[in-house]
């Protein structure tokens, strides 16, 4: 059975239709990630999940159990809200017990839980601070404590990470995948950073104007993008317009080529498709290709830029199109203005559904 299962959710404010029927199912002990640009309706749908709101149309059930007329207390769900929303004025041990006080949980039981939960997140010794004695990276592991303390079979997290550090945000995020690992529940993040998304789920979803547009596993998704939203969000893949031939093949003015994808392209001749190519899948050598080519383009090197550990170039095809090509920095960089040919695999190029 599904931890979580959305059917149509709705939910609108006024004008603005926050969620338009959205169908979800999470797994027991999954970590799901939902992201999607500001407004698209992620921090709505963990609101519906906890109880916060309402939908106007749809079932949410947990385990099978229906949620909606359940009050939030009385789900088994925990929120961390992106500012942490800790009591100033409790210390760490009574910040985490709060819930379980609320629950009537008697106080011997309670102590025990609330080491346990601290010593899940490493806080031992830190009991009697106040939220204002401690670091950034510490607040959000006593929110975290206080999340878990409360056993949830699922834990919803608004932007876990976004109040921390750059340097701290890696290690924070391996911890809580270890601590979903060690807990069992579901986790359902919302982030906008599709990094951190593909980082450290099972699953993503992405959320476009209330709908979820593709999910999938992070490479799925990242390697074949369903729409133009999805590939310009994860990373920035190139986008190339074509005219489909008779024998499956894409005629692309903008590329000065013939692409040819390894999939079928699903169309039929003379219907116009896009098609998505990752900067990374494509290769750039010195000089020309022949004029008749498949997969390859010619152009001249317009912009490069160092990145670390990867270098990106921009290219300037003969057809028109500029394409991004990223490629390990230590592999050496073209130079601005040199003629290169780009080429890339068959199978690197994805099918837009849109
Ligand atoms: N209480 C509310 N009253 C009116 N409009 C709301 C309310 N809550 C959300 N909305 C609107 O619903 C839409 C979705 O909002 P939501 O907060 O779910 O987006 P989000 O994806 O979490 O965005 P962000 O990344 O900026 O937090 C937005 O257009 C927002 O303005």
């Amino acid at each position: 059975m599904s931890l979580l299962r959305a059917e149509g959710v709705a939910k609108r404010f006024g004008a603005t239709a926050a969620l338009d029927g959205l169908d979800l199912e999470i797994a027991p002990g999954e970590f799901f990630a939902l992201l999607g640009g500001s407004g698209s309706g992620k921090t709505t749908l963990l609101r519906l999940i906890a109880g916060f709101e309402t939908p106007d149309a749809g079932r949410l059930l947990l385990e099978g159990r229906d949620l909606v007329p359940l009050p939030p207390h009385a789900r088994p769900v925990a929120m961390m809200f992106q500012s942490y929303a800790l009591f100033p004025h409790l210390s760490v041990f009574d910040n985490v017990a709060y819930g379980l006080r609320r629950a009537g949980v008697p106080r011997e039981e309670r102590r025990r839980r609330v080491a346990e939960a601290l010593a899940l997140v490493r806080l031992e010794g830190l009991e009697r601070r106040r939220p204002h004695q401690l670091s950034g990276g510490q607040r959000q592991r006593v929110a975290l404590a206080r999340s878990l303390v409360v056993r949830p079979r699922l834990l919803l997290l608004d932007e876990p990470l976004a109040a921390l550090d750059a340097g701290l945000r890696e290690a924070t995020g391996f911890e809580l995948r270890a601590l979903q690992r060690a807990t069992g529940a579901g986790f359902v993040m919302v982030t906008h950073d599709q990094a951190e998304a593909m980082a450290l789920a099972d699953r993503i979803g992405v959320l476009e104007r209330g709908r979820l547009v593709q999910v999938g596993p992070p490479a799925a998704v990242y390697e074949r993008p369903a729409t133009r939203f999805v590939a310009a969000f994860l990373g920035g893949a190139n986008l190339l317009a074509g005219l489909v031939r008779a024998d499956g093949g894409v005629d692309c003015a903008e590329a000065g080529c013939l692409l040819r994808p390894a999939a079928p392209v699903g169309r039929p001749a003379g219907a116009p498709v896009t098609l998505a190519l990752r900067p990374e899948r494509v290769r750039l050598r010195s000089g020309e290709a022949p004029a008749d080519a498949v997969n390859a383009a010619r152009g001249t090197v317009a912009e490069v830029a160092f990145r670390g550990e990867l270098s990106t170039a921009l290219v300037r095809l003969d057809g028109g199109a500029t394409l991004r090509v990223s490629r390990p920095s230590a592999e050496g960089a073209p130079a601005r203005g040199a003629r290169v040919t780009l080429t890339w695999p068959a199978e690197a190029l994805a099918v837009l559904a849109d």
